[in-house]
C-alpha cells in the first residue's frame, strides 16, 4: 500500500525528490486550495507537507482521518494547531535551520534598503523622477543594532552586523552574560535593547508572550529616529502602534518582511514613505527551499518507513545514537502496557516506571510514551499512539513518574511498571534477554519468565496440592491446549500464581469455572 502525501504550499521540485524516488509515496501537489477545499481532501492522505501558507487548523487536523505527519518546510510552525496536531497523534515536523542563512542575509538587505532608503529611491526612479535630495540615508558603522531573539537567525544578523561594525547588543532568554561576551555581543534586558539600540531587528517566535513585544510602551523608551525591522513573524510588533510611532516621527524607518495578516489586506503601513516591505520572503531562496523540502522530505521518509523523525516539534527529539539504544525495548514497553492494563483491576490513576540498568544513563521518554500508548490503547482504543499518549494520560488526569537506577539485580535492563488504581496496586517487570528477545520476568512480587505475546491467562490462588492438575484438566476439557505454565508461590501453601501462555484465548465460560475452582482467587486473561 503506498502513503498519500499532499503538498499544499508551493516546495522546491528538487527539494522532494527524495519522496519521489523513494517506494511507497504517491505525491498530490494543490496549492492554493481554500480551508474548505482542504477541509474536504484531507482525509485522503497520509501527510500534509506545508509551507507558512496552508493552515492546518483543528477543523482540518478533525477531518484527516488518515494524517500522521504534518511536514512544515521552514522554521515557524504558528500557522498549524500544534495542541490539535498532538491530541489526535500527528507528528509535526519542521526544518529548523534550512533556511537560516538566507532569512539572516534577508534582515541585513532589509536593514541596508531601508538604512538608504533604496525601495523609496528606487520607485522615484522609476517614475522617472531624478531626485537625489530626498533619500538621504544614514550609515551602519558605530551604530548600535538591537537584536531581540538570539537564536539562529538572530546570532547570525549579529556576526553579520559586526562585519559591518555596528555594536551588538541582544536579549534572549537563553543568553548569558558570558555567551554574550563570547559572541562578542552586549548582554541586556528587553527593554536596555530599546533604549540603547538605533536599529532593532526581532528574532523571535510569535508566542503568547512575544505577541506586541514591541509596543507603545516600547516605542515610547526608543531613541528619536530608531529604526526597526521585523524578519520573524507579524504581531511581534504591533502594527498600529509601529504607525502611530513613524507618525509621531518617533521611528524614522521600518523594514517588515512579515505582517500581522497575511496575505496582506491592511495596506495603511505601505502607505508611509518611511517604510520598507516584502511579502514574506525571508526564506524565499532556491538553496533554502531546496533544503528545507529536503529535511522534511526525508523526515517523512523515515517516519513512513523506520518509525522515527529528526525534527519533530510536538514530541522531545532524540539523537540518533541513542534512539539506536532504545528502540529494541519499544515494543516490550508497549506490551507492558497493554499486560498492566488487562491485570489492573479498574482504570489506572498513577503510573509509576522504573529504569534500571545501562537504560539509567539515557533519554528514555519515547520508552515511557510506548508503555503508556499500550496501557491506554486498552480504555481509549487505537487513537492513542506515542505523540498523544502523554497528552491523554494529562487528560485523563493519570500521574506518571519516572524514576532509574543504574542497579538492575543481574540484568542489563530492567523496566518496572507498576499501575495504581482505585482498587489497588499491579506490578511487571520486563527486560530484552541476550539474543532471546522481551520477557516479563516479574508479576507483582512473583518471579515468571514468560514471552510477552499472545493469550496469557494470569491466575492467582492459594498454594494446595492438585490446584494445578485441575486447571489442567479443566482447560483440557474446554478444548483450551498450553502451550507454556510458569507457578510461584510467597510460601508453600500461601499465595500463589500461575502464569499460562494458550494457544487461542479463553471463552469467557471457561474462565468463570476457573474461578469457580475453590482455591482460585482470580483469573485474568490477557491478549496481547
Ligand atoms: N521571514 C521569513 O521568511 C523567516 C524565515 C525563517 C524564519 N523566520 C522566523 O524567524 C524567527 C526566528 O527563527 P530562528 O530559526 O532563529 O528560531 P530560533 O528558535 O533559533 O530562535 C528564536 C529565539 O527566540 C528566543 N526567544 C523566545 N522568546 C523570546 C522572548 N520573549 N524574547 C526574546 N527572545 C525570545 C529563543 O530563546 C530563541 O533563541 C521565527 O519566528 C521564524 O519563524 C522567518
Ligand atoms: O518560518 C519560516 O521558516 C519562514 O517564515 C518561511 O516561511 P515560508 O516557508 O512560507 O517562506
Amino acid at each position: 500500500m503506498n502513503y498519500n502525501i499532499l503538498i499544499s504550499d508551493p516546495l522546491s521540485e528538487d527539494g522532494i525528490y527524495p519522496l519521489r524516488q523513494a517506494d511507497g509515496f504517491d505525491i498530490t501537489i494543490e496549492t492554493n486550495m481554500t480551508p474548505e477545499q482542504l477541509g474536504e481532501r484531507i482525509g485522503d492522505f497520509d501527510a500534509l507537507l506545508v509551507r507558512s501558507q496552508t493552515q492546518v487548523t483543528r477543523a482540518i487536523i478533525e477531518k484527516a482521518k488518515h494524517l500522521k505527519i504534518i511536514g512544515r518546510a521552514g522554521v515557524g510552525v504558528d500557522n498549524i494547531d500544534l495542541e490539535a496536531a498532538t491530541e489526535h497523534g500527528i507528528i509535526v515536523v519542521n526544518a529548523p535551520d534550512g533556511n537560516t542563512n538566507s532569512a539572516a542575509e534577508h534582515t541585513m538587505a532589509m536593514l541596508m534598503s531601508m538604512a538608504r532608503k533604496i525601495p523609496q529611491a528606487y520607485y522615484a526612479l522609476r517614475n522617472h523622477n531624478w531626485d537625489r535630495k530626498s533619500f538621504v540615508g544614514v550609515e551602519l558603522k558605530n551604530k548600535t543594532l538591537g537584536v531581540i531573539g538570539l537564536g539562529r537567525i538572530g546570532a547570525e544578523v549579529a556576526a553579520r552586523a559586526k562585519g559591518q561594525r555596528m555594536n551588538v547588543i541582544a536579549y534572549d532568554p537563553f543568553l548569558t552574560p558570558e555567551k554574550a561576551d563570547k559572541m562578542g555581543v552586549d548582554f541586556g534586558s528587553v527593554e536596555d535593547v530599546v533604549r540603547a539600540a538605533d536599529f532593532i531587528t526581532v528574532h523571535t517566535p510569535l508566542l503568547k508572550e512575544t505577541r506586541h513585544l514591541i509596543n507603545a510602551k516600547a516605542f515610547d523608551m526608543m531613541k528619536p529616529g530608531v529604526q526597526i525591522v521585523n524578519c520573524a513573524r507579524g504581531g511581534i510588533i504591533d502594527e498600529n502602534a509601529l504607525y502611530d510611532a513613524i507618525k509621531a516621527g518617533k521611528v524614522a524607518g521600518a523594514a517588515l518582511d512579515v505582517f500581522e495578516q497575511e496575505p496582506m489586506v491592511d495596506f495603511r503601513l505601505l502607505d508611509l514613505p518611511e517604510v520598507v516591505a516584502t511579502p514574506h520572503l525571508g526564506a524565499s531562496t532556491i538553496e533554502a527551499q531546496e533544503i528545507v523540502a529536503v529535511d522534511v522530505s526525508n523526515d517523512v521518509i523515515r517516519y513512513f518507513t523506520e518509525g522515527t523523525v529528526r525534527n519533530s516539534v510536538n514530541l522531545p527529539s532524540v539523537p540518533k545514537e541513542i534512539m539506536a539504544q532504545i528502540e529494541p525495548y519499544f515494543d516490550l514497553l508497549e506490551r507492558l502496557g497493554i499486560f498492566l492494563a488487562d491485570l489492573a483491576d479498574g482504570t489506572a490513576q498513577e503510573v509509576n516506571i522504573q529504569y534500571s540498568g545501562e537504560l539509567a544513563n539515557v533519554e528514555v521518554g519515547p520508552l515511557t510514551r510506548n508503555m503508556l500508548k499500550g496501557l491506554l490503547k486498552r480504555y481509549l482504543g487505537e487513537i492513542v499512539n506515542d505523540v498523544n499518549a502523554m497528552y491523554f494520560a494529562n487528560l485523563k488526569g493519570v500521574t506518571v513518574n519516572e524514576s532509574k537506577s543504574t542497579a538492575a539485580k543481574g540484568f542489563t535492563n530492567l523496566i518496572t511498571v507498576e499501575v495504581k488504581t482505585a482498587n489497588g496496586t499491579r506490578k511487571a517487570a520486563g527486560t530484552l534477554l541476550n539474543g532471546q528477545g522481551a520477557r516479563i520476568v516479574k508479576v507483582d512480587d512473583f518471579l515468571v519468565d514468560v514471552v510477552p505475546k499472545g493469550n496469557l491467562l494470569f491466575i492467582r490462588h492459594n498454594d494446595r496440592p492438585g490446584v494445578i492438575g485441575r486447571v489442567g484438566t479443566l482447560l483440557g476439557q474446554e478444548n483450551v491446549n498450553i502451550a507454556t505454565m510458569q507457578v510461584g508461590r510467597s510460601n508453600a501453601g500461601g499465595d500463589a500464581i500461575m502464569m499460562l501462555s494458550i494457544d487461542k484465548p479463553a471463552e469467557q465460560s471457561s474462565l468463570d469455572q476457573l474461578t469457580e475452582l475453590a482455591e482460585i482467587e482470580k483469573v485474568t486473561a490477557i491478549n496481547l
